[in-house]
């Protein structure tokens, strides 16, 4: 996810290469970042915050409590922390000390420019810094100021719904090649119908259960599909993957 915003960041230039390290525990992922991008990298993450005035914790929520103890003591005390990770609240980041600290679930199609990120302030965070948050995560996408209780739920929506949609699209795809669709030309049209179903519903303004009905003629091959949704429950499916993904992101509150 990290390199996502990277690639994002660097290539829009909002921060200037040269102002970016990136550290990591494996060998393999510095040299990918510095052939790639061009940014300073280091295993090293004590050393790397020293200096830094915005630290953006990437790593996998369970590492925080093993990372956080060296990255917190070399902190610069007006240092901004942004921190990615899912379900670890900025309080817990902060523990009981007036660290600046603003949450981000960003997704990754912030690689390509098209991400969508919920942004919410900690306790101690300045409009500044929800600025500078937006101005990081604007660059690659959408970016959508919210509450911090509301972060869980833009987990679930955004963070984790890149998934769904390659879900459906792996789905759509097995059945093209089930009919016997050639894979590149069912893999451009069933990409031009999710990318052309969301801009049509974007730039119509219209809500998803009317455009849906519109493409729905009575007793048509489209009802013959929807109904077939409708008895196997995918549409409770779908509410019930997002509570999941919801009560998994409060659950790694508690690591
Ligand atoms: N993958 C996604 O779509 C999204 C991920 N996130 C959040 O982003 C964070 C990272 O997730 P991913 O990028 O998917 O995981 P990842 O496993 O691809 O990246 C984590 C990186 O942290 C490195 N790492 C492990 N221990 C380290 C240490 N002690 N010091 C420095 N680096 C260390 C790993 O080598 C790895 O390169 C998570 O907290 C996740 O909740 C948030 C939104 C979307
Ligand atoms: O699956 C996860 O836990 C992370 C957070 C949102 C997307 N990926």
């Amino acid at each position: 996810m990290a390199e996502a915003i990277v690639a994002g960041i660097v290539g829009n230039e909002v921060v200037q290469v040269e102002d970016v390290c990136v550290t990591d525990i494996s060998e393999t992922r510095l040299e990918h970042f510095e052939s790639g991008y061009g940014v300073r990298t280091s295993a090293n993450n004590a050393g790397a915050v020293a200096d830094a005035d915005v630290v953006v914790l990437s790593v996998k929520p369970q590492i925080f409590p093993a990372v956080w103890p060296e990255i917190e003591a070399s902190l610069k005390p007006d240092a901004l922390v942004v921190s990615i990770m899912a379900g670890i609240p900025s309080a817990k980041i902060a523990s009981g000390k007036p660290v600046r600290v603003v949450r981000v679930m960003p997704n990754t199609p912030s690689l390509v420019g098209e991400g969508a990120a919920g942004i919410a302030a900690g306790e101690f965070a300045t409009e500044a810094d929800l600025e500078l948050a937006c101005k990081l995560l604007g660059a690659v996408g959408v970016a959508k100021i919210v509450k911090e209780e509301e972060i869980d739920a833009v987990t679930a929506l955004s963070g984790s719904g890149p998934a769904y949609v390659f879900y459906l699209l792996e789905s759509m795809l097995e059945a093209a090649d089930a009919m016997g669709l050639e894979k590149g030309i069912s893999r451009e049209l069933a990409l031009a119908t999710v990318i052309g179903a969301a801009k049509l519903m974007q730039e119509s303004g219209e809500e998803a259960a009317e455009l849906r009905r519109k493409v729905t003629s009575k007793g048509g091959t489209t009802a013959a599909g929807i109904n077939t949704l409708e008895e196997r429950g995918v549409k409770d499916s779908v509410i019930a993957a997002l509570l999941a993904a919801q009560a998994r992101s409060k659950e790694l509150a508690n690591g």
